[in-house]
């Protein structure tokens, strides 16, 4: 081979690659590319060691049911799993419906704008994101109502993730970010206008907790709407396929344990919410939530093609093709749970929380 023919092949081999890497694997919303998963906030070296922890909790069962040890598992996740979400599927960590004509990101911020309408909030308001991820869905509800956003997460990996895309589009004078444990939230009383969280909540080990701390810091009168994740009135326990979906759907999602769509209602009453709405928005004529993981498949082999190559030149760190791979299996289970309709994503339940206390007598 002449040295120009030599020099042809590199140079197509170099651009082949800067392809699959950069152009081919670049995040649905340009926020993550694939040269730039990392571990969250755990050093490369010490990923493949999160994850196999990660995985260990599953093996004491009992102890992700305890409220101490949650936060944890939930933190030790999300540092396993942020970058790939964002590269693989956005800044919004949650489904949507489908909607005919328009793209998932259109579907995706109409489903976000939902829920502030619901909570009926106005320019200049106060409101809560319990639970905001790197703050997809606290950017559109901020931009949609010209309300002050405080989001909360237990990671502060995506703290750092959601102030920079904050300041990025320009919104960092509507959105705060606050890293925290939606269990013992670091607010006062009575100090916000409105509430939202959006597929959040379900990593909370008693929901009753949770929406405690949200009442608590909700001004009397004003509402709170959640997306909740639920096995649906389809499930039924004696089932071993079932119980295989919803097990796998827990152990990809770090969830202490999915709840029955007909137990959220009750514990938003037991803490003093009167419940003003609830409704599946899963449901028809919504059309399927799931269909985009299911498109998504091709991508996914791409994407697992490009994880073990970057992780064995070195790039990625080890673990993150375990990573990968235990998504991949997740998005699986959740399209077996979205066919079978025994698991919703998007129950929605909207409370208010009383004007008056009630009478103790
Ligand atoms: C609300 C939660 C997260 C919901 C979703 C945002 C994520 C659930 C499963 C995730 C994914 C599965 C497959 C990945 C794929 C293999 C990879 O190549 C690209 C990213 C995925 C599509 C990833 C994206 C986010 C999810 C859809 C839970 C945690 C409560
Ligand atoms: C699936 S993500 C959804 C994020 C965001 N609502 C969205 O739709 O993009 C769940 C979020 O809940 C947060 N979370 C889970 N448990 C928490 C806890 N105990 N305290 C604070 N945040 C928590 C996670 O850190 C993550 O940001």
């Amino acid at each position: 081979m002449d040295s120009l023919s030599l020099f042809c092949t590199g140079a197509l081999l170099a651009g082949g690659l800067y392809w699959f890497v950069c152009v081919l694997g670049p995040a649905e919303q340009k926020g993550k590319r694939a040269v730039d998963l990392s571990g969250g906030s755990i050093s490369a070296e010490k990923v493949r060691d999160n994850y196999k922890q990660y995985w260990s909790f599953f093996r004491r069962p009992k102890e992700i049911e305890t409220a101490e040890k949650v936060p944890d598992f939930v933190d030790t996740f999300y540092n396993l799993v942020t970058d790939i979400y964002e590269w693989g599927w956005g800044q919004s960590f949650h489904f949507s419906p489908s909607i005919p004509g328009k793209s998932h990101r259109d579907a995706t911020r109409l489903h976000e704008e939902m829920a502030v309408d619901l909570i009926d909030v106005k320019p200049g308001d106060r409101i809560l994101d319990v639970g905001c991820g790197v703050g997809g869905p606290m950017r559109a509800i901020a931009a949609h109502s010209q309300a002050k956003v405080v989001g909360i997460t237990i990671n502060d990996y995506q703290v750092n993730r959601a102030r920079m895309h904050n300041k990025k589009a320009g919104l960092d004078s509507l959105c705060e970010v606050v890293c925290g444990n939606f269990l013992e939230m670091p607010f006062q009383d009575n100090s916000f206008d409105g509430a939202y969280s959006i597929e959040a909540t379900c990593h909370a080990p008693k929901l009753e907790d949770v929406y405690a701390e949200v009442f608590r810091v909700l001004k009397p009168g004003s509402l709170y709407v959640s997306y909740e994740w639920v096995t649906t009135e389809k499930y039924r326990a004696d089932n071993p396929e079932h119980v295989e979906v919803i097990q796998g759907i827990e152990r990809g999602d770090a969830l202490p344990g999915l709840r029955s769509y007909s137990d959220i209602a009750e514990a938003a009453k037991k803490v003093g919410f009167e419940v003003v709405k609830e409704k599946d928005l899963a449901k028809p004529p919504s059309l399927p939530w799931w269909t985009r993981l299911k498109m998504g498949r091709i991508a996914y082999w791409r994407n697992h093609i490009l994880v073990i190559v970057l992780a064995a030149i070195g790039i990625a760190p080890k673990g993150t093709v375990d990573v990968h791979d235990m998504l991949f299996k997740t998005a699986d289970y959740l399209t077996r749970g979205g066919d079978s309709g025994i698991f919703s994503p998007m129950h929605m339940i909207l409370l208010r929380k009383p004007k008056e206390a009630p009478s103790k007598s």
